[in-house]
């Protein structure tokens, strides 16, 4: 007699983060805290979003195929992190929502994936674009940057915030979307305008970025006129 027994063992659905920015460039600000994070939050995959054209600031000075190659240079190597360069492809403002509901199409219903933010992007995140929806697609995970309050200064905001909020970050697998988690990462008080402003200044920039990302800045002679 043979008995044949089928078991089917279904693994929970990974947790994506995307972290998108201009990376301009991109520095430890960003990735430490963020890999911090990943523990924390028990993330599978980070994967860096840089975008093409900035919705709310001024163009930056490296052009987009520079700060992708910054990026994919400053992750090498790191099974953590990959790098999608899907905004690079559109010349339109890169609005969050619109990237996340192509995600959410491509992952499925299910998925929980997470958008990762600093402090001062939570701060102006009212003036997003569709910024209410923004949770119908993901769960959105704030990290602390040193300067930035925590006070939310805009009620509607406030509001959405707490009626959003969990204190643990285990939730966020729980369901595809719709929490936030403010994460207590490392205060690394690092920006990329610093290091263009230090750079123009010939100022030395080699503890703020990966050495990879540094030598790349020099030999391409990036934020110096
Ligand atoms: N030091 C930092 N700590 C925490 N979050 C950060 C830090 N630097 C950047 N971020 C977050 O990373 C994301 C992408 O940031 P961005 O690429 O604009 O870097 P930046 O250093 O803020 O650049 P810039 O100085 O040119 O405005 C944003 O959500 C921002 O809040
Ligand atoms: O969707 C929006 O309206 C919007 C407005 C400002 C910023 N964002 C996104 O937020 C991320 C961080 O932006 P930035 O300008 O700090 O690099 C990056 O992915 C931007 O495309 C998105």
């Amino acid at each position: 007699m043979s008995l044949t027994t089928s078991h089917s063992f279904s693994r929970p659905p990974p947790l994506l983060a995307f972290f998108g920015g201009t990376f301009d460039p991109i520095h430890f600000g960003h990735l430490k805290p963020v890999t911090s994070l990943a523990g924390q939050a028990g993330f599978d995959q980070v994967i860096l979003l840089p975008n093409n054209v900035p919705p709310h600031r001024p163009q930056p000075e490296a052009s987009s195929q520079q700060r992708l190659h910054m990026v994919e240079l400053a992750v090498a190597g790191n099974p953590l992190f990959s790098v999608d360069s899907r905004e690079l492809n559109v010349d339109t403002p890169s609005y969050t929502i619109e990237t996340l509901a192509t995600l959410r199409k491509e992952h499925g219903d299910d998925c929980p994936l997470a958008f990762i933010i600093g402090q001062d992007s939570l701060l102006t995140l009212h003036k997003w674009h569709r910024w209410g929806s923004l949770l119908d697609f993901c769960h959105l995970v704030v990290m602390a940057r040193p300067g930035y309050q925590e006070q939310l200064d805009t009620p509607a905001l406030q509001r959405w915030y707490d009626a959003h909020r969990v204190a643990d970050a285990e939730k966020l697998k729980q369901k595809p979307a719709g929490f936030i988690y403010q994460a207590n990462t490392p205060l690394l008080d690092i920006s990329a305008t610093e290091i263009r402003e230090r750079r123009h200044a010939g100022l030395d920039c080699s503890d703020l970025l990966p050495s990879a990302v540094e030598r790349y800045i020099e030999s391409q002679g990036l934020y110096r006129e």
